[in-house]
């Protein structure tokens, strides 16, 4: 599974965010996107699963293809079932724990108590967070700390079955030790299914992203192995921002 994206523009009312961005987010990969603020990295996220259309007043141009298919030519709600998306607020819905990660699945129509249960299992198992939580799963999960919703909110995703992950800055309002269990939770997911994720944190970027993408102005200007992209950038403003010497 990859997500290609083909000259991808995107307007705010007469505003172009996204200039022609081309770039394909290959399989079994955590890519990383960077650059400073503004530049257009949460607008290049939401264009890959059409989150963006909640927004009022946006236009795009060109193609993202998932498995070869034009997303945009598809139903959005099921578009944002197979591609989710974490955003950086830990967000728990007013709900127990079990009802917050069922959601989603419920929402998309599953019933089935022993299905409904079992999914609960693996998908906070995988999240990292079953054996803090299977003692009191319907307690309220805004009890919980935000490393813990922040988990819980990916699990939530996981449990409707995407083939993509996309996480906008998932480790900002997080300590060292959650961002470690969600660095380590990105690492095992990668190795299913594509991990795009947008990071103010280099160190983030270096210590789990394959691939990283280095967007200024709205353009994608450069992406590259992790390692080359920090060590031998090609461009001057790559090298600059990740010097932190501009922006
Ligand atoms: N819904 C919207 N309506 C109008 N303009 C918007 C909207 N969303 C984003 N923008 C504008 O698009 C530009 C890019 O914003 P975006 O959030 O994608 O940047 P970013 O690189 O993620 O920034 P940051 O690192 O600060 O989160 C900004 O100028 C922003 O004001």
């Amino acid at each position: 599974m990859s997500i290609v994206v083909q000259n991808l523009q995107v307007w705010f009312g007469k505003q172009q965010i996204l200039k022609e961005i081309n770039h394909t987010f290959a399989e079994n990969r955590i890519s990383a996107i960077i650059g400073p603020s503004g530049c257009g990295k949460t607008t290049f996220l939401k264009s890959l699963n059409r989150t963006l259309e909640l927004d009022a007043g946006y236009r795009l141009e060109g193609k993202v293809l998932v498995s070869g298919e034009d997303i945009y030519q598809r139903e959005a709600g099921d578009i944002r079932r197979r591609i989710g998306i974490v955003f950086q607020t830990p967000v728990a819905l007013p709900l127990s724990i079990k009802e917050n990660l069922l959601f989603g699945v419920r929402y998309h129509g599953e019933r089935n108590k022993k299905r409904l249960n079992d999914i609960t299992e693996n998908c906070l198992t995988q999240a990292g967070l079953w054996n803090e939580v299977k003692d009191k799963l319907n307690s309220p999960a805004n009890k919980l700390s935000g490393g813990q919703i922040q988990r819980l909110s990916i699990a939530r995703v996981l449990a409707v079955d995407p083939e993509v992950l996309l996480l906008d800055e998932p480790c900002s309002n997080l300590d060292p030790a959650s961002t470690r269990l969600i660095e380590e939770l990105l690492v095992e997911l990668a190795k299913k299914l594509p991990v795009v994720l947008v990071t103010h944190n280099l160190f983030q970027a270096k210590r789990i992203a394959h691939m990283t993408i280095f967007m200024i102005n709205g353009q994608l200007l450069e992406s590259a192995e992790t390692t080359k992209l920090f060590t031998n950038p090609d461009k001057q403003e790559t090298s600059d921002f990740i010097a932190g010497l501009t922006w």
